[in-house]
């Protein structure tokens, strides 16, 4: 597996003096992947020109590789007026950019619910992830639905639907495991037996529910059972990715360093003969 992290989830600092101190902070912690996601303080890819030179510039001096980017694409509902927006200006210049830094793999969320929708708008949001798809293909790029609560790619059993029905081979799935927490409120197994043919970049995120609200929190502390996900991962033979988004709220540097930790500690099996010790 590969360790990788996103531009905005190693440190709260948005400064022009940013990327020094999250490479540093991940370096140190073995992360050399990164997904660009924030840069500095604006959503790729409408980012201002001098905070994008940096991203390049000081990520070569700290030999920083970029394996994705995101930029919140989809999420809109069908029925507003940034949808259109959606799948021609956001697409195409977040392609753009991405080719501009020697990255082919786009995420995308999978279009936000509306209370307008009815049943027979899985079609049009089949039709519109689709035609995304297509249009990244024809530019060497795959595209990978990421599922979040409130979106048509909200549980497992919807991811499934979305990526059978949309079915291209460039078209492929990031498990959120937090994100899928948050909308099932169950172990995660189920939904990964599900999904798992089509994993092609994991995002580790740990935290419970409090209140009806999911709350994230460091690694290992949390309900999501991510030293099980990892187990299971390892057990599949999976060579990817494996992104970590460390930020809890309030956002400390000490998150990603806490939750670094504890991954490593599972990754090498510690945590795991420690879970059969307590009898997990
Ligand atoms: O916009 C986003 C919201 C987060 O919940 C999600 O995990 C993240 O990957 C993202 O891009």
């Amino acid at each position: 597996m590969i360790l990788s992290t996103v531009t905005d989830e190693v440190t709260p600092d948005r400064s022009v003096g940013a990327f020094r101190k999250i490479f540093t902070m991940a370096t140190e912690q073995g992360v050399r992947n990164f997904e660009i996601r924030m840069v500095e303080a604006k959503r790729f890819p409408v980012v201002e020109a001098a905070a994008w030179g940096r991203l390049k510039t000081i990520a070569a001096e700290y030999g920083i590789h970029y394996s994705a980017v995101s930029p919140g694409l989809f999420k809109a509902d069908l029925h507003s007026d940034l949808i259109g927006f959606h799948s021609t200006e956001i697409l195409s210049m977040s392609l753009d950019l991405a080719e501009r830094i020697g990255v082919d793999t786009l995420i995308t969320f999978g279009v936000d619910r509306s209370p307008l929708d009815d049943e027979g708008d899985f079609a049009r949001v089949v039709d519109l992830l689709g035609e995304a798809a297509d249009v990244a293909a024809a530019r060497g790029f795959q595209l990978l639905l990421e599922n979040i609560p409130g979106s048509w790619a909200d549980t497992g059993e919807n991811c499934l639907r979305l990526l059978e029905g949309i079915g291209r081979s460039n078209f492929g799935y990031v498990w959120d495991t937090g994100n899928l927490y948050e909308a099932e409120h169950r172990h995660f197994r189920g939904s990964y037996e599900l999904l798992k043919p089509h994993i092609r970049n994991v995002h580790l995120k740990d935290g419970r529910v409090l209140d009806d609200r999911m709350v994230w929190q460091r690694f290992g502390t949390g309900e999501t059972d991510i030293a099980g996900q990892i187990a299971a991962l390892q057990a599949d033979g999976y060579q990817g990715t494996l992104t970590v988004e460390a930020k809890c709220e309030p956002h400390e540097d000490d998150d990603f360093i806490e939750s670094m930790t504890y991954l490593r500690g599972v990754m090498n099996g510690k945590e795991i003969a420690k879970r059969g010790r307590l009898g997990h």
